[in-house]
Formats: C-alpha cells, sequence, structure tokens
C-alpha cells in the first residue's frame, strides 16, 4: 500500500517512544505524507469515539503506535473504525501485539511504502446488550489508574437505543476481549452464560471473558484459558476463578454469540472491553458479545510467525530433559506435497 496519511499513537512516558515517533514525522515529511499525532489523552478535549479520532487526523490509512499492548489496543480502536491498518512498533514491556522495534521503524515504513509488507486480518467481537450501557457517577475518579480520561461508555448504534428482544446495538469493537468482572471486591459475579441462546451454566465467579483468537493471549490465556491461532475465527469464552467444578473454556464458533446476563442475587458487574472500563451492569442486565463485521487490518513485515512470537515473548521453557534437542524450524527443502498444498506451511529459510 502506498501511504497516503500517518496517524500516530505515542506512549508519552517513554522516550524512546517519542523520540522514534519524531522520525517517522521526518520520514513523512521528506515524502509529502502527512504525520498527525493522535493523544487520546489530550487535555482540552474529553475522550472521542474511534470514529471522531480518526476523522479529526484526517482519516488516516495508516496508524503506527509506539508503545506496548495498551498503546497498540488504544492505535487499534482507531484503525478499526476507520478501516485503516495499524503497525505496532515495540516500545513496551511485552508487544505481543506489535511487528517491529524503534531501530527498525523507517524500514518498516519503507516497506509497506513501498507495497511489499502485507495486511493480516483479525475477527473483533461487537456487542448489543440489553440497555446502552451507563458508568455510574464518581466511577472514573474511582479508577484513577495513571492513564487518562477513561473513554465514555459506547454509543448505541443506528440510534435504536430503546431496542428490547435482541438488545441494543452498541458502536464498539474489540480486538483482545470484553470482560465483564465483579465491581465490589466482596460480590461476586453470578452470572447465567448462553451460547446461542441456549445456558451453558450459570457462574459465580470474578470475571467471565468473551476473547478474540488474538485476545486468547492476553487475560483469557491468564485465567487458564487455550492459546488459538490467531488465523482462526472464534469466540472464546474463559471464566476466571469460578465457585464451581466445571471451570473450563468453551471456544464456540465465529458465527456463535456469547450472551451474559446478570442474575438477580449478582452485585454490579463492570463491562471492559480491551482493558477498558466502559460500562457497569445492574441484576436483570444482559449483554452479547458476538463477531464484528469488520476486521482490524495488522501489518506484517514478515510471513506468519505467530508460534515463534508465543514461544519467543511468553519465553516458553523447554522440559529440561529435553531442552537443546528441538530443532527451532523445521522445514524441509523438497517440493511441498500435493496433500499438504492447502496447509499454511512455514517459508524457506532465506526466501
Ligand atoms: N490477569 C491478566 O493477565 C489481565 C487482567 C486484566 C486485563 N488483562 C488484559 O489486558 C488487556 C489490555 O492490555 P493493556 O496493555 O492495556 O493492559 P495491561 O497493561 O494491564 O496488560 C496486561 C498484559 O497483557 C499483555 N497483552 C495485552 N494484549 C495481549 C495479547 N493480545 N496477547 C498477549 N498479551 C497481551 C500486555 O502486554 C500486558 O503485559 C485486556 O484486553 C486484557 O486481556 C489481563
Ligand atoms: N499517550 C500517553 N500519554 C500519557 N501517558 C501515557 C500515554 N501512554 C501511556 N501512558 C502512561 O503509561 C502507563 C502505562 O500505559 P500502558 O499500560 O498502556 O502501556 P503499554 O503501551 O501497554 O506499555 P507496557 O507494555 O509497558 O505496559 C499508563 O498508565 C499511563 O500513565
Amino acid at each position: 500500500m502506498a501511504v497516503q496519511r500517518i496517524g500516530l499513537v505515542v506512549h508519552q512516558g517513554r522516550p524512546v517512544a517519542v523520540a522514534a515517533a519524531r522520525t517517522v514525522r521526518d520520514w513523512g515529511a521528506d515524502r509529502g505524507i502527512a504525520c498527525t499525532e493522535i493523544d487520546v489523552w489530550r487535555g482540552d478535549v474529553p475522550r472521542r469515539s474511534g470514529q471522531e479520532e480518526a476523522a479529526a487526523a484526517g482519516h488516516p490509512d495508516l496508524i503506527v503506535t509506539f508503545g506496548g499492548d495498551g498503546t497498540f489496543l488504544r492505535g487499534a480502536r482507531i484503525a478499526a473504525k476507520n478501516g485503516a491498518a495499524v503497525l505496532g512498533v515495540n516500545v513496551g514491556r511485552l508487544g505481543f501485539l506489535t511487528e517491529t522495534t524503534a531501530d527498525g521503524v523507517l524500514d518498516a515504513l519503507e516497506t509497506v511504502h513501498a507495497g511489499r509488507a502485507t495486511v493480516e486480518e483479525r475477527m473483533m467481537l461487537t456487542l448489543r446488550a440489553s440497555r446502552p450501557l451507563e458508568m455510574p457517577v464518581g466511577m472514573e475518579a474511582l479508577l484513577c489508574y495513571g492513564r487518562g480520561p477513561a473513554l465514555p461508555p459506547p454509543k448505541a448504534r443506528s440510534g435504536g437505543d430503546r431496542e428490547v428482544g435482541w438488545g441494543v446495538a452498541l458502536d464498539v469493537i474489540a480486538v483482545n476481549d470484553v470482560v465483564l468482572e465483579k465491581l465490589a471486591r466482596d460480590r461476586q459475579a453470578s452470572v447465567g452464560v448462553y451460547i446461542t441462546g441456549q445456558l451453558l451454566a450459570a457462574y459465580s465467579a470474578d470475571a467471565v471473558i468473551v476473547a478474540t483468537p488474538t485476545g486468547s493471549t492476553a487475560y483469557s490465556f491468564a485465567a487458564g484459558g487455550p492459546v488459538v491461532s490467531p488465523y482462526t475465527d472464534a469466540v472464546v469464552f474463559t471464566p476466571v476463578a469460578a465457585h464451581m467444578a466445571f471451570d473450563r473454556t468453551v471456544v464456540a464458533s465465529a458465527d456463535e454469540a456469547v450472551a451474559v446476563r446478570v442474575l438477580p442475587q449478582s452485585g454490579q458487574v463492570a463491562v471492559s472491553i480491551d482493558g477498558q472500563l466502559r460500562g457497569v451492569l445492574d441484576p436483570g442486565d444482559w449483554v452479547a458479545a458476538y463477531k464484528a463485521p469488520t476486521r482490524l487490518r495488522l501489518v506484517r513485515l514478515a510471513p506468519a510467525d505467530f508460534y515463534r512470537r508465543l514461544r519467543e515473548r511468553f519465553q516458553l521453557a523447554d522440559a529440561p530433559a529435553s531442552a537443546d534437542q528441538a530443532p527451532a524450524f523445521v522445514r524441509p527443502a523438497a517440493p511441498v506435497p500435493a496433500d499438504l498444498a492447502h496447509l499454511r506451511l512455514p517459508p524457506l529459510p532465506g526466501s
């Protein structure tokens, strides 16, 4: 893709991130490519929706993030609303979702601009709810976790904020996950979990997570859920500290909605999307998470390497008795047999 306009989302607390963003601005200036910094926490305006941020930045076709996964998710929220591609530059602690380093960013941009990068599409989730999400008065002050102001609750899509039955469609997307967790530490979340309208189980838990395959390596993974290939589409349901025998993940099909209904005896339930609190539910409320109609477009500089990334960034340890015995990469040089031709195969080294 020849880049037309870049939006920069920068972790302002990291000098390396700020400096790398400056080099990108200079790179853009040399090529007549406009670069606009998108500071989601600028003090003079309230938090804006992804669409509003994209419009204010002149609808960039490429969002470049400088930071860790949190910064990436802030940029992805804007990119996803605008159909832009997103390139993550890792200036963070883990940076699982990022693609390059601060040192590599200019080469990466040359690769993208010359049309030599690929764009990988990832499934996202969207939501319907029994009513528009709301944040109780005073919540924001309580949160006060060092980030800038919280995002407002998502708006209803198409204005139908009084729809009943199938619920209100919310103008929101999740790249990683929708998390429903107990709000007060001493009141568990009691929720009924429904998949395709059928009760799976009633849970009494700290939280329940509905994740995308991309989000399967985030909170869902920490809660004991499986790693799901990001090249598949699925809806991953994982309970957190469920006080019951059945505490396993269910990997549902991408065309199956997972609905969570807050039961009468439950405490209030916080709804977080990609780590951001977006509303609080009362008993009787429900939300349903399902595959979003649009996909996140991730810039990839090299062929798909999800499992290498998993091994390296999660520092997967080999069994001591087997360490150093398993080769790091296996790809025969011989032509691919016909019965394997439909598989996703690693490229030959150096190709
Ligand atoms: N116990 C937990 O692990 C826990 C608790 C709350 C939220 N989270 C996750 O944090 C995400 C938001 O990320 P953040 O950086 O703003 O908050 P954060 O800084 O609290 O992130 C938690 C950790 O998850 C990593 N991470 C985020 N997305 C990932 C992904 N797709 N694959 C692998 N690792 C990933 C981050 O680098 C960080 O180390 C949420 O979507 C949620 O999944 C995790
Ligand atoms: N653009 C910004 N402006 C001001 N402060 C920021 C900005 N981005 C991040 N911060 C600060 O850095 C803290 C950590 O942010 P966040 O967890 O999103 O980082 P990250 O990008 O995920 O990197 P890491 O991998 O190190 O966690 C936030 O609590 C906030 O105080």
